[in-house]
């Protein structure tokens, strides 16, 4: 097959790689033509900014920012903003399919994006950041909007960069719209409940899935990869239901506590120093080693690629649930089903996120907001039909969970494209 814009010359391990591998299996189990499978593989639309900073001191930085949108057939774009070193539109590109199938697998009436800018946010003030938001934002105008791009959390970006976008957009429209962007402050607009939804979601998924094998929440040992907004909360969450959390870990390192973390106590020495290093409750720990660990649940919630040939072949976990997007490369996810371990994947197990983004974004259009009690039943009831049916193609086809997952978000943006007549 040939993809017009973008690479196919991507290195193995790349995201960009890993997204094309899955969608061709999806595309040979569901029996689709290679014209169906190049469109579904092809961004619709990409955008490259320049953006210049003015930094505190006076001197100037120029920045590259991408934004993407994979596929706008069940609606609009719909995915995060990313700030990280390593951002590129391979990435980028990975990322914004990933979301299409996402939001197909949860019923969502959006079609799939992402955004990103080449930052490493830690080297920069609150005010050069805000500078860097709006720019960015100034420039991706003509293609964001509520009903065309919808922007969210990711990496390195937060509730305020949010906050940051939609005001740079109303501000430009000359009135205030929220529906812009989800994640934000609950004071403008944002939703209760979104700020930990994807970690609830991440639990949900998991309890599912081990109870399909008989197995109880706190029955099972879990090391977390990734202390951000996505792994700290998960943390929480496992603790809260019963589960012993045994290591978690951030960019920096990790720490370890076979007996199970004192979470609060964790908690509170992030708040404190902002790493989980150092934490006197455990020792130390680094992230290739905690993805070898000893326990039941292995929840990667950091960065694509983690879990290589070579690191699949050292996991002892029993259940894979991704947290992060991409954590598991096609070379990877072949060794942990060689190996008889169950991947919940990140397109079914992280979706809580942008589940109640939808739910946030309902809410502004309808300026009329939901208790949290209706958005956690919501994000519950949601979470566990979409594993219901994921976990039931898998049975009746005798497929991997990440199989059914993306057969039955491809064939949903496929009916789409057919139904609209886009395609044939
Ligand atoms: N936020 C959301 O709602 C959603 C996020 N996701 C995905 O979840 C993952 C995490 O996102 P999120 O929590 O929002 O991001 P954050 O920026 O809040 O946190 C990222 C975490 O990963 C750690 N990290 C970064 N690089 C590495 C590395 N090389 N090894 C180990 N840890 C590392 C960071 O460490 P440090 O704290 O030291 O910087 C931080 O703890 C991403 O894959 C994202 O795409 C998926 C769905 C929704
Ligand atoms: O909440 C959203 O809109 C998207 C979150 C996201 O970027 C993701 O699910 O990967």
């Amino acid at each position: 097959m040939t993809v017009t814009g973008s690479s196919t010359t991507t290195a193995a391990r790349s995201p960009l790689a890993t997204a094309h591998a899955q969608l061709s299996s999806a595309i040979e189990i569901l029996g689709y033509d290679e014209g169906l499978h190049a469109m579904l593989a092809t961004p619709r639309r990409e955008i490259t900014v320049a953006i210049p900073l003015r930094r505190d001191d006076g001197s100037t930085e120029l920045f590259t920012g991408y934004r993407v949108q994979h596929n706008i057939s069940r609606g609009p774009g719909k995915g995060g903003l990313r700030f990280a070193p390593g951002v590129d539109p391979d990435e980028v590109r990975a990322l914004a399919m990933w979301m299409t199938w996402k939001c197909a697998i949860v019923d969502l009436p959006y079609g799939g994006a992402k955004g990103g800018v080449t930052i490493d946010p830690r080297h920069y003030s609150a005010a050069e950041l805000e500078r860097v938001t709006r720019r960015y934002t100034s420039e991706i105008m003509p293609m964001i909007g509520p009903e065309r791009d919808i922007m969210a959390p990711d990496i390195g970006t937060d509730e305020q960069t949010m906050a940051w976008v939609m005001d740079t957009y109303s501000v430009n429209k000359g009135y205030t719209i929220p529906a812009v962007t989800t994640g934000k402050p609950v004071a403008m607009g944002g939703s209760l409940g979104r700020a930990t939804a994807t970690s609830r979601g991440v639990v949900h998924a998991a309890r599912a899935a081990l109870a399909d094998a008989g197995v109880d929440l706190r029955d099972v040992r879990v090391a977390v990869q990734g202390f951000g907004k996505v792994g700290s909360h998960a943390t929480r969450f496992f603790a809260e239901a019963g589960a012993r959390v045994v290591a978690v870990s951030d960019q920096y390192g990790g720490v370890q506590a076979p007996d199970g973390l004192d979470v609060p106590a964790l908690l509170a020495h992030v708040a404190a120093t902002g790493t989980v290093v150092g934490f006197g409750g455990g020792d130390p720990i680094d992230n290739t080693a905690l993805l070898a660990l000893d326990v039941d649940v292995l929840v990667p919630a950091a960065v694509e690629g983690v879990l290589d040939e070579e690191t699949a072949a050292t996991v002892k976990a029993r259940w894979v649930v991704e947290g992060a997007n991409g954590p598991t490369t096609e070379a990877g996810d072949q060794v942990l089903a060689d190996r008889g371990i169950v991947v919940v994947p990140d397109i079914l197990a992280n979706a809580g996120g942008v589940v109640v983004s939808y739910f946030e974004w309902v809410q502004a259009n309808q300026a009329y907001w939901w208790t949290e009690p209706e958005i956690e039943e919501r994000l519950e009831q949601r979470m566990l039909a979409s594993y219901a049916n994921v976990a039931h193609v898998s049975r009746a086809e005798g497929l991997s969970l990440r199989d059914a997952a993306l057969t039955i978000g491809v064939k949903r943006v496929a009916e789409a494209h057919q139904i609209r007549g886009l395609y044939p």
